[in-house]
């Protein structure tokens, strides 16, 4: 297995008049859990877009398992689910799943695999513009799932989701990394920092820490992610001045 599945030196990113991602340098091990906190607006979806291929970046290297971000090659190799579902109303979870399916060259059972693991076979057969918004993000999610992909790059995959929903999902994202898959998942929930097996804090476009939840509260004398986050705002503030 390869090292790290994502590794990105001095990317620059611009977004209208806006330097979204000045100049972020980051490694993503494989295998892991890799959890990208930061308030709504720092440019969590757009690093994660990088990622994907689909944000035009102003300079900087991105090689994602192995391979420039957004080689065509890439494609099956990548499970991405965005912030708003992708996927179709007018059509039933199974139809839905197994119409990406189809479209990935993987077959009718691995469709069915996926609703399960996201646990919505109960919900197979149910039009997906009937369901509620959870329901329809986790669908997009299993269509993310169905291709086997190397790795998964979910945007904020637990919003609006409650909290049993929300652990079940994490305990999907940690058993597939168990499987050998890497996962970076981002959310602005930061007590969703202790399903990570890392943490990647981003604030106005820059990485404030990269490492594990316990390193983190050890380096920050804290008891939980967010207390570590606002002191090492306060720590830059400082040495700032
Ligand atoms: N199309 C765009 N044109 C100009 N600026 C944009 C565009 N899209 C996003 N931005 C700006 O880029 C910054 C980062 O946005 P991004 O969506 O990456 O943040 P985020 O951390 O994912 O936030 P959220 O948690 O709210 O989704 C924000 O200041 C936003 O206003």
């Amino acid at each position: 297995m390869m090292k790290n599945a994502i590794e990105i030196a001095h990317l620059r990113v611009v977004r209208g008049s806006r330097e979204v991602l000045p100049d972020l340098s980051v490694t993503v091990p494989a295998g892991q859990v890799v959890g990208l906190l930061g308030p709504s607006g720092s440019g969590k979806s757009t690093l994660i877009r990088a990622v994907v291929g689909v944000q035009v970046v102003a300079s900087g290297d991105l090689t994602v398992l192995g391979e420039p971000a957004g080689s065509p090659s890439l494609r099956r190799r990548i499970g991405y689910v965005t912030q708003s579902p992708s996927v179709y109303d007018d059509l039933s979870v199974r139809a839905n799943v197994r119409y990406f399916a189809s479209i990935l060259g993987a077959d009718a059972s691995a469709a069915d695999d996926a609703i399960e693991a996201v646990d919505l076979t109960s919900h197979a057969d149910a039009l997906v513009g009937n369901l509620s918004g959870g329901q329809r993000s986790r669908v997009s999610l299993a269509a993310a799932l169905v291709g086997d992909p190397e790795l998964l790059v979910l945007d904020e995959p637990t919003v609006g989701l409650d909290p049993v929903l929300r652990r079940d999902l994490w305990e999907l994202f940690n058993r597939l990394a168990a499987q050998g898959r890497s996962l970076l998942v981002s959310s602005h929930v930061m007590d969703e920092a202790s399903r990570c097996d890392r943490l990647l804090l981003l604030r106005e476009g820059r990485i404030l820490a990269d490492d594990t939840l316990p390193a983190l509260l050890a380096r920050t004398g804290t008891d939980d992610a967010e207390q570590a986050f606002l002191a090492l705002i306060d720590r830059a503030a400082q040495e700032a001045r």
